[in-house]
């Protein structure tokens, strides 16, 4: 297959070298500073990119019919419009605000101990994620879609970073050098505590994720998430 990377930074880095452990071919390193992209050479585009930078990319794919991966954060007040775009050109769009298969079990589990704590109210939830001190969104994308799993399963109804209201969600934030990405998700009343927790350990679940999906979303249409790539409930 024909990879584009959009953003060749750390995680643009990570997929190359393992799309090219699978046999595939990089034809385009698209950075900051690229003026020409040459699509018709492009089977599948992967942005792993910036906040302000995610949208502009993946409509240009989409606009050329390539069809798009995306795992950068922070851009998802877009989301709806890379939506409406896909349909609109009948192309194909995966977003995941994490694409390793640890990360996606943790997200089922997540639901299902959301279910059995609901009608629990002595339990209060708190999340927590600690990330690379040069990362530039938080909460991280992941805390978001933990949030959202909580929220579709219990009264919460919204998230918050650091100080939160009587149906926020909790959410901190920290930045601690070289940490690839750690979330806990914490359930506590007056007499005891309950914590499930994902530690990345290094870069490649993420880009390993991101090349399946890639290798997956070739010649489909429609608007998919990790969930159907991975055959998830
Ligand atoms: N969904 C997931 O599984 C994961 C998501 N991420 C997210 O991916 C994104 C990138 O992460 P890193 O590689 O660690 O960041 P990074 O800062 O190392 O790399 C980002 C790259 O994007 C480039 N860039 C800026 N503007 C651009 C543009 N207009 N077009 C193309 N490239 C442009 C930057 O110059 C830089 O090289 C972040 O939003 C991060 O949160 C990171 C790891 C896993
Ligand atoms: O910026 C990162 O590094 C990561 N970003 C993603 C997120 O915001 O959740 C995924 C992973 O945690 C690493």
């Amino acid at each position: 297959m024909n990879i584009a990377l959009f953003g060749y930074g750390k995680m643009g880095k990570m997929i190359e070298q393992i799309a090219l452990k699978r046999n595939h071919t990089i034809v385009a390193k698209v950075d900051v500073d690229t003026t020409e992209i040459n699509y018709s050479e492009i089977d599948v585009a992967i942005d792993f990119s910036m906040p302000n930078a995610a949208y502009g990319n993946i409509k240009n794919c989409l606009e050329h019919n390539i069809p798009v991966i995306s795992g950068t954060t922070g851009w998802l007040q877009d989301y709806q419009n890379a939506v409406d775009l896909c349909k609109e050109k009948n192309g194909a769009f995966i977003y995941a605000s994490n694409f390793s298969l640890g990360v996606n079990l943790f997200f089922e589990l997540n639901s299902y101990l959301a279910k059995m704590m609901a009608p629990l109210k002595q339990y209060n939830v708190s999340m927590e994620e600690i990330h690379h001190t040069q990362k530039l969104d938080a909460p991280s994308g992941t805390a978001i879609t933990l949030a959202e799993g909580v929220i579709n399963e219990t009264d919460y109804t919204n998230w918050k970073l650091d100080e939160a209201g009587e149906q926020e969600i909790p959410i901190t934030a920290k930045r601690i050098a070289d940490t690839p990405g750690t979330h806990t998700v914490s359930y506590d009343s007056e007499v005891d505590g309950i914590e499930i927790k994902h530690t990345a350990h290094n870069r490649e679940g993420f880009a390993l994720g991101a090349v399946i999906a890639a290798e997956w979303i070739v010649g489909k249409s429609g608007v998919f998430t990790m969930k159907d790539v991975l055959n998830l409930s």
